[in-house]
């Protein structure tokens, strides 16, 4: 079979104008879900494709003149609307079955204006990234989301954009719904980022991608590394550097890039979900193969570690650039609170709602400091998690960028409680796992968001042995 038969060879499924496209997303209905104390879990949880990666992968295809090939891509929400997305720019995004998509794209600076709204659901890295990918083209875009998006700022995004000559209007306080006006302006840029954030570093260098020059983008704190990582793969000439200033980016503009053949790792993020369940339902042994472990996203395991958790990565290796391991959780009766180093934040920044709850099980105290990004999430979850865990009889203690979680002990955790999800999905799973190892189930009132990053979490946990059940409202 030549390299371009099997499953990369079904037709394209064309984007074509949606002309119904809502001013304001949201999933249709809300699905309340139950999650009970549980036997052991145990076997192999197969997690989804990584959702930064396959949100990379898109726009980069779409950037490439010529064919990506895209293995193991997630197909939750947030990476499909990504996807419709690239379609509205022109690029050709096929869906060959299995996992396996394929991008046929326009090149970089040759995105075509859409003729409607572009619509990010739920995903602040897709309407981030894309506002980057477009912003250095001379197109106008129209950007919206979910309650949820349209509530996070975006100034962080359009602020440097703004140094290429691009300009956005949008809601007050820089949010969605926003229009931008694409342009290459004055440059070269140089950017110091301000805040934590790979959405931010990434925008700014999609955008030099369009633009003549270098563009040089600095980060104080390091964040997750994988545009970097994919901008070197698809051949554009990028340099990086630790200074005493932070790690300095220097992206030659106006590259050709190449079309790649990407597999795309499992993601950290979901598996960390089985593995805090593992840790804290008794007699638990639990597999979770074919992980990405790049050291930008790995935080919270060495945490988990740190605490006593008995968690082994097996097979050590490398996979397209990116360390892979399989990782192993077994129930770890002995896990105590730590303070976890505010430098390892950007490393876990997604986990600590499920680590919260781990922390919950264990004894003593977990501090967590330097946490102000999640504020500006899905939702706040620093409140959403501190809300649940209180009416579940967890004390809890926070204040703007900083959090600390008194632990009660394996067995000891009441539950008992209906908590909101609020639109995020890592809120919603967090809770779903506190379920499996507390005195009482745990209602998260709308599961619906999981569909987001993790479509497969309800049967893959059940598949262990977790008791998640679909309740009426
Ligand atoms: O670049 C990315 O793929 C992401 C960056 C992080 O956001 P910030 O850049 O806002 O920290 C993370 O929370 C998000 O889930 C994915
Ligand atoms: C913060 C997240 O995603 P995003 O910013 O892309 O919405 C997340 O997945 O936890």
């Amino acid at each position: 079979m030549g390299a371009r038969d099997g499953p990369f060879a079904r037709t394209a499924v064309s984007g074509g104008a949606n002309t119904k496209e809502p001013f304001m997303s949201s999933h249709a209905t809300p699905i309340p879900m139950m999650s009970s104390a549980c036997g052991p879990l145990q076997g192999q949880a197969h997690v989804p494709g990584d959702k930064s990666i396959s949100h990379r992968s898109l726009i980069l295809g779409a950037m490439c003149i010529g064919e990506t090939r895209i293995t193991g891509l997630l197909e939750g929400d947030d990476v499909l609307d990504t996807a419709k997305a690239m379609r509205a720019f022109g690029a050709e995004v096929t869906d060959h079955g299995g996992g396996q998509w394929s991008v046929r794209g326009v090149g970089v600076g040759g995105f075509a204006e859409p003729d409607h709204v572009i619509d990010c659901g739920n995903s602040g890295t897709g309407v981030r990234l894309i506002m980057g990918a477009m912003a250095t083209t001379p197109i106008t875009v129209t950007f919206t989301g979910d309650a949820s998006l349209n509530g996070r700022p975006m100034g962080r995004v359009t602020d440097p954009l703004a140094l290429f000559g691009t300009r956005a209007v949008g809601r007050a306080g820089g949010r969605l719904p926003m229009t931008l006006v694409g342009a290459a302006g004055p440059v070269p840029v140089r950017y110091v980022v301000p805040v934590p954030s790979a959405q931010v570093k990434s925008a700014v260098l999609l955008a030099g991608l369009n633009a003549p020059g270098q563009t040089v983008v600095i980060e104080k704190e390091a964040t997750r590394d994988h545009t970097e990582r994919m901008l070197q793969g698809f051949g554009a000439t990028l340099t990086v550097e630790d200074t005493d200033e932070g790690r300095v980016i220097t992206l030659t503009g106006q590259p050709e890039l190449q079309p790649q053949d990407i597999v795309v790792p499992r993601d950290p993020s979901s598996a960390a979900f089985p593995v805090c369940a593992a840790l804290i339902v008794p007699g638990s042994d639990v597999l979770v193969p074919n992980i990405g472990l790049n050291p930008t996203r790995a935080g919270l395991f060495t945490t988990l570690q740190e605490m006593g958790a008995d968690l082994t990565f097996e097979n050590l290796r490398s996979e397209g650039g990116e360390p892979v391991a399989d990782l192993r959780a077994r129930f770890s009766p002995d896990l105590r609170g730590i303070t976890v180093p505010a430098d390892r934040a950007a490393s876990m920044i997604d986990e600590y709602p499920v680590l919260s709850v781990v922390a919950a099980f264990a004894q003593g105290v977990t501090d967590m400091p330097g946490v102000k990004e999640l504020r500006v999430k899905e939702s706040d979850r620093i409140d959403a998690m501190a809300q649940g865990l209180r009416a579940a009889g967890v004390t809890v203690d926070e204040g703007p960028d900083w959090w600390r979680v008194t632990g009660v002990g394996h067995g000891h955790v009441p539950g008992g409680v209906t908590v909101q999800s609020r639109l995020d999905h890592r809120i919603a799973m967090a809770f779903l796992v506190m379920g499996m190892a507390a005195q009482n189930p745990v209602i998260v009132d709308d599961a619906a968001p999981i569909t987001t990053s993790f479509p497969i979490f309800e049967p893959l946990m059940n598949d262990l042995g977790a008791q998640i059940a679909r309740i009426s409202a």
